[in-house]
């Protein structure tokens, strides 16, 4: 055999022999790893995307089209902390529908490749840390029914190319930093506010913020409301727009000359102050540079400067709590009027900007069983949050400080607390947008108002303050006996250990005690084990909180019941806080609304 021969055979042989599968990989599976080698993989979620492993539809979060060369259908990866970039190659699966890469920590742009698939149907990459902007070409997937880009630090225009997205239904941009007028084009111009919130630069009619030309003379209007809504808009040619711009400079410069002389005429000091969203800047205290005063649900009725001097003015007398995220005051206003000001210890490692933003988001949420967060003071020196005042104090005071002279919570307090508490997790879990996770639920976050309705308190503040940089909360921020054993596990907080928190506080409403009782800790149990032990001996009696004896059979088992489905300890098993909403108001509070409205009216 001549040597050239042998040579080749040995070289087929070695292939076949060493790497049989890699040459059965489709090009679908060889893009897959091309795709897993820029991503930072720190859980090993990836471990099976082998290339000796041919069948590439089989590998983690991936589904292919049914009966069709194995072509990439979908790649399902949501909450796997996986880093690094979305490689360019991603454009190469040209049947793929659905990318869902949210809550992770990628970063880099989103590739323009991207726009290659042009079947795709659904793209979540929300909450990660992509920059750059939005593919300009994003009009190329026609296709496209969602996307979310949301939580990201995403900048620029928004493209105008998304309003030739004819089948767009679910779009969220919001909290990034995209700037610019938001094009009033086609299905674009059907998208409202709620899918452009905390995008602080962003102008135009769906965000109902008029856009300002160089000379700060606003050049787009708030639009008529008109059927037209649904269909592409007709935009006024250069010329018109031309001479639209110039008319409303002349117009413009005549307006602000006449309101500067009734400005400086007319208004004192103190109401140009009272701007809201103002900057304050106070010129006689050099040191206060950079004081800024940022008002949620509407201005407040005091000025700036009234609020920022009492906000300077608080000391140790006015302090009414501390807990993990600073110091508590009780702010009272000239007229009596009070909030809570809660001084935030940590540092902020992430930019005033990002903070900001976000906590703007947390502002607009607003619910009756929510505590308000009324505006947010950067002083040069501290970061004060302002919130309603909620003057009977915390669930936790009423259960179990005895210190001062407080009035017994009755059995149908407890339910209307139980109530108020699950409505208001269930806002924030399926009503708000972006959806928030509380993470830290418990007495203490409980505030009671006069009519003993419950306020939740700290809402966003966990995921805010604790972990601003990874965008999921993967730190623990909950406290102890409240919290789900997978989140202690993981440090990743979900709706489901909030539910879980949840079942822990109904708990401490029907027994009265901690869930970390020292009569239950001694004997190596929590708050869950120990209620499990009574009730396996079928020792009710010995549950309910001795000081509630209003208590009735019916409700306090459905309660119990409750609690022990939201403290399951498998995190699926436990009912969504809308399950245990609508539980709660048919079980508890339909059967017998009279006597529970009757015994209410005492307060
Ligand atoms: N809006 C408010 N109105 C009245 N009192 C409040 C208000 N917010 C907080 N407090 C009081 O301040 C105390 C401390 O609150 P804070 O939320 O800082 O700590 P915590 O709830 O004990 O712990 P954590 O920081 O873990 O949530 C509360 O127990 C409550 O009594």
């Amino acid at each position: 055999m001549e040597m050239g021969t042998v040579a080749w055979i040995s070289l087929v042989i070695i292939v076949t022999v060493f790497c049989p599968s890699s040459l059965a990989l489709t090009l679908d599976g060889m893009t897959l790893l091309e795709i897993k080698s820029t991503l930072n993989d720190t859980k090993n979620v990836l471990s099976n995307w082998q290339q000796f492993d041919e069948s590439h539809c089989a590998w983690t979060g991936i589904s292919c089209h049914p009966g069709d060369e194995q072509r990439v259908r979908s790649i399902n990866l949501p909450y796997m902390q996986l880093g690094g970039i979305i490689s360019p190659s991603i454009g190469k699966l040209s049947r793929l529908q659905r990318l869902a890469l949210h809550q992770n920590s990628l970063h880099g742009t989103i590739p323009n490749e991207l726009t290659n698939c042009t079947e795709l149907r659904a793209l979540y990459l929300r909450g990660n840390y992509f920059q750059g902007g939005i593919p300009s070409n994003i009009g190329n997937l026609s296709y496209l029914n969602i996307l979310d880009l949301s939580s990201n630090s995403l900048k620029g225009a928004i493209p105008s190319s998304i309003g030739r997205l004819s089948h767009l239904q679910i779009m969220n941009l919001s909290t990034n930093f995209f700037s610019g007028e938001i094009p009033d084009i086609g299905v674009l111009s059907t998208f409202d506010k709620n899918s452009f919130v905390g995008n602080v630069d962003l102008c135009g009619r769906q965000v109902q913020k008029p856009c300002r030309t160089s000379l700060g003379f606003p050049v787009v209007l708030p639009h008529a409301e008109s059927d037209e809504a649904a269909v592409p808009t007709k935009r006024p040619s250069h010329y018109m727009k031309g001479v639209l711009i110039g008319a409303m400079a002349i117009l413009g410069l005549a307006l602000v000359i006449i309101l500067s002389f009734l400005w400086t005429r007319l208004l004192s000091k103190k109401e140009r102050a009272a701007k809201r969203y103002t900057e304050v800047k106070k010129q006689a205290d050099p040191k206060a540079t950079g004081t800024k005063l940022i008002t949620f649900h509407g201005d407040l009725p005091y000025t700036s400067s009234e609020i920022i001097e009492k906000l300077e003015s608080l000391d140790e007398e006015d302090i009414v709590g501390s807990g993990g995220f600073g110091t508590v005051y009780r702010m009272v206003m000239n007229d009596c009027g009070t909030f809570a000001v809660k001084q935030i210890d940590r540092s902020c490692e992430g930019s005033d900007q990002v903070f900001e933003r976000e906590l703007e988001i947390l502002g607009s949420i607003n619910h009756i069983n929510l505590v308000n967060l009324r505006g947010y003071c950067r002083l040069p020196s501290s970061r004060l949050l302002i919130y309603d005042y909620l003057a009977i104090g915390s669930l936790d005071d009423l259960l179990h400080e005895n210190t001062r002279q407080r009035q017994l919570l009755n059995w149908s307090d407890r339910l209307k607390i139980a109530l108020g508490s699950a409505q208001g997790l269930a806002y924030l879990h399926h009503e708000c947008s972006p959806k928030v996770v509380h993470c830290n639920i418990k007495s203490s976050n409980i505030l009671l108002d006069e009519n003993m309705e419950p306020h939740i308190s700290d809402f966003g503040l966990a995921k805010l303050l604790v972990d601003e940089e990874a965008h999921v909360t993967t730190v623990v921020a909950g406290t102890f006996g409240y919290l789900a054993p997978e989140y202690l596990q993981s440090g990743r907080a979900t709706e489901k250990s909030d539910v879980y928190s949840f079942g822990v506080l109904l708990l401490e409403l029907v027994t009265g005690k901690r869930p970390t009782d020292p009569s239950f800790v001694k004997r190596g149990l929590n708050v869950v084990g120990w209620m499990n032990t009574l009730l396996r001996e079928n020792r009710l009696e010995d549950v309910v909180d001795k000081r509630c004896t209003d208590a009735d059979a019916g409700t306090l088992e459905v309660i119990l019941e409750l609690a022990a489905r939201c403290t399951d300890g498998n995190a699926d098993d436990r009912p969504s806080m809308n399950q245990v909403l609508q539980l709660l108001e048919q079980e508890v509070m339909s059967p017998c609304p009279s006597e529970f409205y009757e015994s209410h009216s005492d307060h």
